[in-house]
């Protein structure tokens, strides 16, 4: 079956909060994106429980550890039944490589996506880590390794789309935070690209998280993003 295009960044810190947000969105029409905030305030068997009452769930856990730790992780994390489980590109090819063969034990395994460049990350935020390369080229670098490594695709802003599907191909899958509808606040995204500009540029998945869930009517503003990127 096919994703959503949009997954619903739920960042949020209790379960009450998480029910609420959950119970706005329409299921079979969103994913859920659990991340750091969330999944380690609640943990896995709220994430299960949304699988089962069928949502597409994507956990951002970002793993960026050696191998073996990584490996394990997916293997935590394909258990719960994601669709989507994500790991650094920077960790290297023989880390997202373990990651990729823990996950053959599966039948319905998630997909495998490497973090590229975060895009709450600029060119002068990459030169202060020591980077020398600019955001774009990092991420291709990175999208290359990944691709090489087996993975499924990258988590890359929409502003390098283009680039990407030219270099690595339409079915190497790009998934993109940092969207940002027209007239709402950037916060702390530098690469941000509206949702229909980002579908143009042939994004398969997007993140989205405060225009969604700090709107006054969350559910309104699903339904206004899906219309107008003809979903
Ligand atoms: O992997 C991610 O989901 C991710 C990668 C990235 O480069 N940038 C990024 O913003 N994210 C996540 O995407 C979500 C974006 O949320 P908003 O900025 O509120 O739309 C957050 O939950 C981030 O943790």
């Amino acid at each position: 079956m096919a994703l959503p295009k949009i997954y619903v960044a739920l960042d949020c810190q209790t379960q009450e909060a998480a029910d609420n947000l959950v119970s706005q969105l329409p299921a079979g029409k969103v994913g859920l994106k659990v991340g750091k905030e969330l999944f380690t305030a609640i943990g896995p068997s709220w994430v299960k429980k949304q699988v089962e009452q069928g949502f597409s769930v994507f956990l951002d856990l970002k793993f960026h550890d050696i191998p073996n730790t990584v490996a394990k992780a997916v293997t935590s994390a394909a258990k719960i039944g994601v669709d989507i489980v994500n790991v650094h590109a920077s960790g290297g090819t023989e880390m997202m490589s373990a990651a990729r063969d823990a996950l053959k034990q599966f039948d319905k395994p998630p997909l495998l996506i490497a973090v590229t460049v975060l895009t709450s990350m600029s060119d002068s935020d990459l030169a202060e880590t020591g980077v020398q390369a600019t955001a774009e080229q990092q991420v291709l670098k990175l999208a290359k390794l990944a691709q090489q490594a087996g993975l499924d695709g990258v988590v890359c802003s929409a502003q390098e789309a283009r680039m990407l599907k030219r270099d690595l191909g339409t079915s190497f899958k790009l998934v993109t935070p940092g969207i940002r509808p027209a007239n709402s606040a950037a916060g702390d995204q530098k690469r941000v690209m509206t949702p229909e500009a980002a579908i143009e540029a042939g994004v398969d998945y997007m993140v989205i998280g405060r225009p969604i869930t700090q709107a006054a009517d969350p559910t309104a503003r699903v339904a206004e993003i899906l219309a107008s990127i003809g979903e």
